[in-house]
C-alpha cells in the first residue's frame, strides 16, 4: 500500500461539554478502504465530522499529506481533496438529479489523476443516466444514495468519507452501491466507509477500526480478523488489537 494520506493523531472532539472522541488515532493511505464500525453512538459519524472540518478540533490533530489541516472550514477540505456522503445525503430536494450532480462540479476541487465526469458517474451507476432529468425526491432511497456519492465523486476527493450509505436500505441495492466501491478505490480515491453492517464493511475494505464509546477497540487487516474479536471490541468486553 502507498503513503499515508491523512492520519489523525490524539484526536479529541466535544460537543459543548460533552467529550465524543478521547484520542482517536487514525490513518488511511492512497486508495486504501477503511471501514469504520462500532454501536451507536460510538463515534464513527464524529471522527468523520472532525476529518471533515464539521467540528472544530486542533489543528495536528488531523494531516492531510502530513500537513496540519484539523479545524479547516469544510470547503477548504474539499477543494484539498476530501469529500463527504453525509448520513441522510442532504440532497437538493426540488432540483433534478443531474442539477444535483453538477452543483459538486462547481465546488470541486483541482482533478489530480483521473477526474470524475458526469459520464463517468453515470457509468457506475447507470440508473442515474436514465432518470437524469427527474426531480431527485422522486427517487428511490437507494437511487438518492447513487446521487449523494455521485455528487461527492464529482468533487474529485483523494478521499472519500461514506457515512452510512446502506442505511435503510434492501439487501439488494445496498448490494448495487457496494459493487461501486471497488471501482472507486481503483480509481486512486481512498475510502472511509462507516458501516453498521459488520460482515459487508469487513468485506468491502482493505482495513478496519472498531470504535466504543469515543475510543478505538480494535484495529488490523479486515481479512485478519474473526468475527469473535470484532463482537469483543463491538460490545466492549476484552480490549481486542488484532
Ligand atoms: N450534535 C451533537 N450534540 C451533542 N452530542 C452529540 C451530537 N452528535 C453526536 N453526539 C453524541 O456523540 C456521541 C458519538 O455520536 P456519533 O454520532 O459520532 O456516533 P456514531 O458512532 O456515528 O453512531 P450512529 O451510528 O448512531 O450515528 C454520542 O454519544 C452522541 O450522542
Amino acid at each position: 500500500m502507498s503513503s499515508t494520506l491523512l492520519s489523525t493523531q490524539g484526536l479529541v472532539a466535544r460537543y459543548g461539554d460533552f467529550q465524543a472522541l478521547y484520542g482517536i488515532d487514525f490513518e488511511i493511505s492512497e486508495g486504501e478502504v477503511v471501514a469504520l464500525i462500532g454501536a451507536n453512538g460510538a463515534g464513527k459519524s464524529t471522527l468523520l465530522k472532525s476529518i471533515m472540518g464539521l467540528l472544530r478540533v486542533a489543528p495536528e490533530m488531523v494531516r492531510l499529506d502530513g500537513r496540519p489541516v484539523g479545524g479547516s472550514k469544510p470547503n477548504r477540505m474539499v477543494s484539498d481533496g476530501v469529500a463527504i456522503v453525509p448520513e441522510g445525503r442532504r440532497l437538493f430536494t426540488g432540483m433534478s438529479v443531474v442539477d444535483n450532480l453538477r452543483v459538486a462540479i462547481d465546488h470541486a476541487a483541482v482533478p489530480r489523476g483521473t477526474a470524475w465526469t458526469l459520464d463517468r458517474v453515470f457509468e457506475l451507476f447507470p440508473i442515474l443516466r436514465e432518470k437524469q432529468a427527474v426531480p431527485v425526491q422522486s427517487l428511490s432511497g437507494g437511487q438518492q444514495q447513487m446521487v449523494a456519492i455521485g455528487r461527492a465523486l464529482l468533487n474529485q476527493p483523494r478521499l472519500l468519507l461514506c457515512d452510512e450509505i446502506s442505511l435503510g436500505l434492501a439487501p439488494k441495492v445496498v448490494k448495487e452501491i457496494y459493487r461501486a466501491i471497488p471501482s472507486i478505490s481503483a480509481n486512486g480515491t481512498a475510502i472511509i466507509l462507516v458501516e453498521q453492517d459488520v460482515g459487508l464493511a469487513r468485506s468491502a475494505s482493505n482495513r478496519l477500526y472498531c470504535m466504543l464509546e469515543g475510543r478505538v477497540s480494535l484495529t488490523g487487516r479486515s481479512q485478519d480478523i474473526s468475527r469473535e474479536v470484532i463482537g469483543a471490541a463491538y460490545f466492549g468486553g476484552a480490549h481486542a488489537v488484532a
